[in-house]
């Protein structure tokens, strides 16, 4: 390899591996690399394998994860992950001391966090959190040398509560082993809390074990730690905090009310698409929007908008702390409107929806827009083809789909077009936000009603990282 792409040396020593001496260097680049005999060498990236190490007499034990076909850095593709430790013996006690110090200083020097509030909920998905926290979490924070405080999620928006009071002071950093929802719960939590501002700079990191899991297969796709949009949904004095989506016809139709048949797993969601295609519904109603820069021409002008704006934007007389939302005034935007029918409204921050939906191929984390994807009219067979595409990112691209970026949302959402007396449900991050009449377990009481909502979105106001 080439020295000056592997850094300069940091530290470099004849050490003792596997009952030979070789000359093991640590560099300003992180690599650790020896020669193993026969001339082949070995390398490991402190930043991305290292988890940390211990000293066992005198030898140091480093803790890594490794390729499990070898663990040689610096190729292509890359197989399953492994933990593996790698041992050797410095030459004299000065030396083992240096090496502790050089290697503790390159760790520290990453930032990593040390103290880990953890989430798990033994509910959500196919109740496997609890077992992916034991097998697969936990050996690497032992590894890692990572404090850990574990809370079992007991019932719904107890993740909610718990980051409401919980003292921040004592962790730098939050992970929930769960689907979306919980990592939904915890930003509420702390954007309710007097002081939101600080609280919401917590690192906050997911590890996949829900149905739905688009910000860990968002996080995945796209690094490992990211500075993120958190929307805001405004209904009078009502506040929700969304993270990934806010779904409005065909898409939430399908995600709430397919739960009828959860115990067909996940091929539930599949075989209610089919139905709901095959009896399509639209719904009446109008939606407007500030278009981000480039997607002006979508809608038509809509200057009665922005005037109500400034009525809607009540902060709640009952709250007096808590994020407001953004401070934008919106009544000074170019709004536009798009009159229904609608068969599809959806609203995407990141560019995941699960594991095999890529909503919104163009999503970015922190651009501080939302992406938005119209379906009005749509022949059934163009439906169904434009479904199939969902897991490419794809459907987009159908002559039957609007796909535009917004600053700002307004959604005003009537009854279905062939029976007035049916409404529809408002999906958010995939719970409901709202139930319209005669819909699928209308009784139950939702944070809002189904009526006119607005939306807007806070720039990289959250940071969100993939521990594993
Ligand atoms: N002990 C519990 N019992 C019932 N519900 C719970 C419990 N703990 C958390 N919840 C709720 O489970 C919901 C889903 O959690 P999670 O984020 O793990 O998975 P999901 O993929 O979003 O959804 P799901 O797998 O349930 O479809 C959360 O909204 C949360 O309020």
């Amino acid at each position: 390899m080439d020295q000056t792409e592997g850094g300069e040396p940091i530290l470099s020593d004849r050490v003792i591996v596997n009952g030979t001496v070789t000359s093991l260097t640590l560099t300003t680049s992180g690599q650790l690399r020896w020669s193993e005999g026969s001339g082949s060498h070995r390398c490991l990236l402190v930043g991305k394998e290292v988890l940390g190490f211990s000293v066992e007499g005198s030898r140091i034990k480093i803790r890594a994860v490794v390729d499990s076909r070898d663990g040689i850095c610096c190729i292509g593709s890359r197989g399953a992950l492994v933990r593996k430790n790698f041992v050797f013996e410095p030459l004299s006690e000065v030396s083992l001391r240096l090496w502790c110090q050089k290697l503790q200083e390159y760790i520290d020097s990453l930032g990593r966090p040390k103290r880990l509030f953890i989430f798990v909920n033994p509910f959500g998905g196919k109740k496997s959190a609890s077992k992916i926290f034991i097998d697969d979490v936990k050996p690497l924070l032992e590894d890692a040398n990572v404090d850990f405080t574990v809370q079992e999620t007991k019932y719904r928006l107890h993740a909610k509560e718990v980051a409401h009071t919980l003292d921040l002071s004592k962790y730098d950093g939050i992970v929930c082993v769960s689907g979306d929802g919980i990592l939904v719960e915890v930003v509420n939590g702390l954007l309710e809390r007097e002081d939101w501002d600080a609280a919401i700079r917590m690192s906050l990191g997911v590890v996949p074990a829900g149905t739905g899991n688009g910000m860990a297969k968002s996080l995945l796709d796209s690094g490992h730690k990211r500075s993120l949009d958190v929307a805001t949904i405004f209904q009078g004095g009502t506040r929700f905090f969304s993270l990934l989506m806010l779904a409005w016809g065909l898409v939430a139709d399908i995600d709430i009310e397919s739960e009828k048949y959860r115990w067909m797993g996940s091929a539930r969601i599949d075989f209610y698409a089919l139905q709901r295609i095959f009896h399509l519904r639209k719904y009446n109603g109008y939606i407007s929007f500030v278009p981000a820069p480039g997607f002006e021409a979508n809608g038509e002008p809509s200057s009665e908008i922005g005037e109500s704006m400034s009525k809607v934007n009540i902060c709640n007389p009952n709250k007096e702390y808590g994020y407001q939302g953004p401070n934008v005034d919106l009544s000074n935007l170019s709004w536009r409107k798009i009159d229904g029918p609608f068969v599809s409204i959806w609203l995407h921050n990141v560019p995941w929806g699960g594991e095999d939906t890529m909503a919104a191929p163009d999503a970015k984390f922190s651009d501080g827009y939302l992406d938005l994807i119209i379906i009005r009219n749509c022949p059934t067979l163009s439906l169904l083809m434009l479904m199939t595409e969902l897991n490419n990112g794809n459907h987009v691209k159908s002559p039957h789909v609007l796909y535009l970026k917004v600053k700002a949302f307004v959604l005003e959402p009537g009854p279905q077009t062939e029976d007035p007396t049916k409404e529809g449900i408002i999906d958010v991050d995939g719970e409901v936000l709202a139930r319209g009449a005669g819909t699928y377990k209308c009784d139950q009481k939702t944070l809002m009603t189904y009526g006119k909502l607005q939306i807007t979105v806070d720039q990289g106001l959250a940071t969100v990282f993939s521990p594993v």
